[in-house]
């Protein structure tokens, strides 16, 4: 094929290495732009490289809206986000402009299930504090009556939408001694929740019960601040939160003034708004909140795995055919 009638593609990073291997295999099919770099594309790169593209290779950084979707122009066949959320793209913007949206579900549930299970045990074993003590050179060796943290022995767990990844990651705690799962969900999982015997339940008995709460769910209108001062004030002083999912959907100000005011007994959190927080940042000082900076699916299986399907899902849309994992616009 010449150059000039080869298909645009935008790629917005350097992917994984087996994945970007596989991208430059495509050099014969594909005219490819890529920002090779592992931080994000500015947002004037961004649109000025999407003009006259067939596809685009985008990551949950990249804002995609009417102004890119108008920089692209009415070649744009299919955006391809690596992430398995996609309340980045403005879904209706991109059905009016006629353009498919793959993303890549599955592949990381096992890792981000991993992540949470991290987390918990991190914020219930006070990981930070035993870290800090030995970075600063300050701590007394074994102590027998000082860092105690809590264990999961018999204690209630709550996960905050049951698909997928809250389902691996209530597999994954179980072995701890959880004693009962209670779940939120739009709708009841019947199926996913039997060999748990988890509990469909309503949100404040959720918060009420529960010992770990882990927030599961996708960010949309209906879950965007749903953990609210109201929500902090319905747990218990006792419990740990854990958000893998994404920032926007706790209010980062209200948890602020819950744990300062121990409406709660620690945060911990993969995903904040913005990320990563400024330095200094109070959450990110606070003694009973543990933040690591967005790592969910970062090893190097499954970010292989999601560049991959992505590159999958972009050459189907850009040549007309069936992609593995397709968002119903
Ligand atoms: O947060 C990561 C993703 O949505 O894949």
């Amino acid at each position: 094929m010449s150059s000039d009638s080869k298909p645009i593609v935008l790629v917005t990073r350097q992917l994984p290495s087996q994945a970007q291997a596989r991208l430059e295999s495509l050099s014969d099919e594909l005219t490819i732009r890529q920002h090779k770099s592992t931080s994000p594309i500015s947002r004037q790169d961004l649109l000025d490289g999407i003009k006259g593209a067939d596809g685009l290779i985008c990551l949950l950084s990249e804002k995609i809206d009417s102004e890119l979707l108008e920089a692209a122009g009415p070649r744009l066949k299919v955006v391809s986000t690596v992430s398995v959320g996609y309340d980045h793209v403005d879904t209706a913007a991109l059905k009016a402009h006629g353009t498919r949206l793959g993303y890549t579900p599955d592949v990381l549930t096992d890792a981000t299930a991993d992540t949470t299970v991290l987390l918990a045990l991190m914020a219930s074993r006070l990981a930070k504090r035993s870290l800090e003590i030995v970075t600063s050179g300050t701590g007394g060796g074994f102590s027998l009556s000082t860092g105690l943290g809590t264990q999961f022995t018999k204690k209630t767990l709550g996960i905050v939408g049951f698909g997928r990844i809250g389902a691996a990651t209530t597999q994954r705690l179980m072995p701890f001694g959880f004693s009962r799962v209670l779940y939120t969900a739009s709708r009841a999982h019947p199926e996913r929740a039997q060999p748990f015997k988890a509990e469909h339940v309503s949100l404040p008995t959720l918060l009420a019960h529960s010992d770990l709460v882990c927030i599961c769910c996708p960010l949309n209108q209906q879950t965007e601040g749903m953990f609210d001062a109201k929500a902090f004030a319905a747990m218990k002083p006792s419990a740990i939160l854990v958000n893998t999912a994404r920032g926007a959907i706790v209010n980062q100000d209200d948890l602020l003034a819950a744990l300062d005011r121990g409406e709660l007994a620690h945060a911990a959190l993969d995903v904040t708004v913005p990320e990563p927080l400024p330095k200094g940042h109070p959450l990110v000082r606070h003694p009973n909140c543990t933040i690591l900076p967005h790592i969910g699916s970062a090893t190097e299986e499954t970010r292989n795995a999601m560049g991959n399907m992505a590159i999958t899902n972009m050459m189907a849309g850009v040549f007309a055919e069936q992609m593995t994992a397709e968002v119903e616009l």
